[in-house]
């Protein structure tokens, strides 16, 4: 057997994301069965000191000959670092993306990938002249739940799928929860429910019903949405899109809507104990898919078929026979927060020269990014002009 290809991490930014993200790097890869890929951390930066870089590693339990640098510009003039890992806020996505493109290093940045499309196609663009891997961290799609889901869908086995609802939703007080200038609510850091949640919701439908297609006849949904903002800041906080997914060659000849819901003030998993139901409803023509939440880390699904003589067109008189179980459950644990399975995507893509990965390709993320400032130019959100700016650098 081959070695593994060891991926040098560098880590740009030191905050809640970039722990969690980093820890993960540094768990063993045969704890979830892999053995062709190995992570590495050779440096962090944090933008307010080296000595802060140096605590993140130290926490983080990284190789204590990692590099500690306290602006994001040293990090990426390191020699040493493979890839870049951006965990900063969605304001700051476009201009730490940039600085590392342009300086030659491949980068995962965290969701959502940008403030708006005309940001993320230049991003595109500038990976794909420098011919650097460029892909947005939707964690979400590289779990072994998420491919189970999508292969199960593509092998014809769900029938046509007409519905998709997704809901991750979080039922806080936002006022003592976030105030106004946490990177949740405030403005100046894109923040507000469609951007930092509405997202997975928007995976969800998008990984079932948009990637389950054929490449070349996958087509952009239409959009409809209402949105209500959070006073204090602009930002949404109640956000409900229903996307139709338009049919045709290559694809089921119906069109299928998909669900995306989001809201602060309410939650998805109202108890704690998943006594709401699932987040997440697949439906299709011979049964349903339930995943339980949260919608970016769910670890629990099951596959409710709809049997002869149970339900709908197929109910017989006197009840018919029974093929297999009605209801399939499954369990997928995960050792550590999940996060390594991007990252081992990733490292992949670097040890074979690929620019993008087909599970989260840049057409894709781009599309994501059309369909959000769909939603915001139906409901007039608008961030700061220096943060929608397709402009670099601009000092934020
Ligand atoms: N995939 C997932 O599950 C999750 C993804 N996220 C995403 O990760 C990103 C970061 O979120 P999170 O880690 O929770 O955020 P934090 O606020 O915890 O950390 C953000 C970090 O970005 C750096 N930063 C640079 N400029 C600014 C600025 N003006 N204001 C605030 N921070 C700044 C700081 O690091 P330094 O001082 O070191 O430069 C800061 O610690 C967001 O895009 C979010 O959507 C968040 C949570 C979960
Ligand atoms: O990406 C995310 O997933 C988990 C949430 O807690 C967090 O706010 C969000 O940014």
């Amino acid at each position: 057997m081959s070695s593994p290809h060891t991926v040098r991490w560098g880590i740009l930014a030191t905050g809640g994301i970039a722990q969690t993200f980093t820890k993960d790097l540094m768990i063993d890869p045969s704890t979830r069965n892999v053995s062709d890929i190995k992570h590495t951390v050779v440096a962090a930066a944090s933008s307010s000191s080296a000595d802060r870089a140096r605590k993140f590693l130290e926490d983080c339990k990284c190789p204590s000959s990692a590099a500690a640098y306290g602006s994001y510009e040293d990090l990426v003039a390191d020699k040493n670092i493979d890839i870049i890992y951006v965990a900063t806020p969605h304001s700051h996505h476009y201009q730490n993306t940039m600085l590392c493109l342009q300086a030659g290093k491949p980068v995962l940045c965290e969701k959502a990938f940008t403030v708006n499309a005309a940001q993320a196609q230049k991003l595109i663009e500038t990976a794909a002249a420098q011919k650097l891997f460029l892909m947005e961290a939707v964690w979400t799609r590289f779990f072994p739940l998420s491919r189970a889901i999508r292969t199960y869908i593509t092998s014809g086995a769900l029938g046509a799928v007409h519905r998709v609802i997704a809901d991750l939703s979080f039922g806080e007080d936002v006022e003592s929860t976030w105030g106004t200038s946490h990177r949740m609510v405030n403005a100046d850091l894109a923040g507000g429910a469609l951007l930092d949640l509405g997202i997975y919701s928007l995976t969800w439908c998008f990984q079932t019903l948009y990637a389950t297609v054929p490449r070349p006849h996958r087509q952009p949904p239409t959009v409809a949405s209402s949105l209500s903002k959070y006073a204090p800041t602009g930002a949404d906080e109640n956000t409900s899109i229903i996307l139709t997914f338009p049919r045709g060659p290559g694809a089921p000849p119906h069109p299928a809507h998909g669900i995306a819901l989001t809201n602060l003030r309410v939650a998805t998993d109202v108890d704690g104990r998943g006594t709401a139901g699932p987040a997440i409803r697949i439906q299709g023509t011979r049964g349903e898919i339930q995943v339980d939440g949260p919608a970016y880390r769910p670890t629990r699904y099951r596959i409710i078929h709809k049997s002869v003589g149970r339900g709908g067109a197929d109910r017989q008189e006197g009840g018919g026979e029974e093929s297999g179980p009605e209801v399939e459950e499954f369990e997928c644990g995960i050792p550590g927060q999940g996060m390594f399975w991007e990252a081992d995507e990733c490292g992949r893509c670097l040890r074979d020269g690929l620019v993008e990965s087909e599970g989260m390709t840049h057409e894709e993320s781009l599309v994501v990014m059309e369909t959000m400032d769909q939603v915001r130019r139906q409901n007039g959100l608008v961030y700061p002009e220096k943060i929608e700016t397709t402009k670099y650098p601009v000092r934020l």
